[in-house]
């Protein structure tokens, strides 16, 4: 009869509120330390700010959040509850427009997915639990070992595609990228491929090179389809910070990138970048990885996000 207990709840809840952790509890901890001990006043809110901030949500959101705490309760007691339910709400607002499911439309076949990102922003881990997911859905998947530049990123795809039942086009290390795609969607399209996900490489030593390298797949796998790539999805390591926000700039320029998926959150208690993302750029958001399992990538909601970060508890 105890349909609300513990071990009934949808487990995307748990793993979401697990992995982000990190970062609710460090905003509870800190807000236990002055909330509920006195009454409102103007330092709270500027250390409540404070908190926000460090858990790099931003200065615009932090500084909204601490107004809408405020608002009606100077000279009054105030929970962090309370405080962690205003966070949750504002949070929500930020990121429920940016909140989008990647919609994989059956107009394209293949419907072609450039994956972009830096080494080590978890790339190839994304394509793999990707791969997984609209397999899963009952998609014909194919992939495109597109990081020729390292050995190791086209082994670890191949590993993914054994796990997932999904077939892996590569070549050898230091081949042509661009080749590779054109090939890989030329096969795509002979087998009637539903998606095709390509990998791409992603040294930061040079980014001229690097962002020339990813225009040069764009314009190849124009001459095969031309309406394609039909999304350009940016993999953000959450743990890298600030850095993030200057990473989209850059993609943005070169890749036009469509959509994010932001990595690791589960490994860095500043998981709130994402919200200073979403206030910054507005790019629409599609999933988030939340550990290393292939079950740890969820579809974006902004509801479920902003209370986990917040810490409250999911009521739904
Ligand atoms: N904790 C955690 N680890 C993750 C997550 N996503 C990926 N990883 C790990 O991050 C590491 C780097 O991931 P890769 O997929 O190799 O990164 P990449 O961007 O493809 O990097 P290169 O292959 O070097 O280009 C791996 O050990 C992954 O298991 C996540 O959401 N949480």
């Amino acid at each position: 009869m105890n349909d609300t207990s513990e071990t009934k709840k949808p487990s995307w809840w748990r793993r979401l509120s697990d992995g982000l952790k990190r970062t609710s509890s460090s905003i509870g901890t800190a807000l236990a330390e002055f909330v509920s001990k006195r009454k409102l006043d103007r330092a709270m809110l500027e250390e409540i700010e404070d908190v926000l901030l460090r858990a790099d949500l931003g200065t615009d959101v932090s500084a909204r959040i601490a107004a809408a705490v405020g608002e009606g309760r100077y000279d009054k007691m105030i929970s962090a509850s309370d405080v962690k339910a205003i966070v949750a709400a504002e949070v929500e607002k930020v990121l429920a427009p940016v909140a989008q499911p990647l919609v994989i439309d059956g107009d394209h076949k293949p419907f072609v997915i450039l994956m972009v990102g830096v080494n080590g922003s978890g790339k190839t881990t994304t394509i793999g639990k990707l791969a997984a997911r609209l397999s899963g859905e009952g998609r014909k998947v194919m992939m495109a070992a597109g990081d020729t530049f390292r050995a190791a990123a086209i082994e670890q795809l191949k590993v993914w595609g054994e796990r997932t039942g999904t077939p892996v086009v590569a070549g050898a290390q230091g081949s042509d990228a661009a080749s590779l795609a054109f090939n890989a969607l030329t096969q795509a399209k002979a087998e009637g491929r539903d998606v095709l996900l390509i990998d791409t490489a992603g040294r930061l030593q040079n980014r001229a090179e690097l962002m020339s390298e990813l225009e040069k797949v764009v314009r190849v796998i124009r001459k095969v389809d031309a309406s394609a790539p039909h999304a350009v999805l940016l993999v953000l390591d959450a743990t890298v910070g600030q850095n993030a926000l200057s990473q989209v700039e850059a993609f943005s320029r070169t890749a036009g990138v469509t959509g994010l998926v932001m990595t690791k959150l589960d490994g860095t208690a500043r998981g709130g970048i994402l919200v200073a993302l979403a206030e910054k750029h507005k790019i629409p958001v599609h999933f988030i990885g939340v550990g290393e399992g292939v079950e740890d990538l969820s579809p974006f909601t902004a509801a479920d996000f902003a209370k986990a970060i917040a810490g409250t508890d999911n009521a739904s």
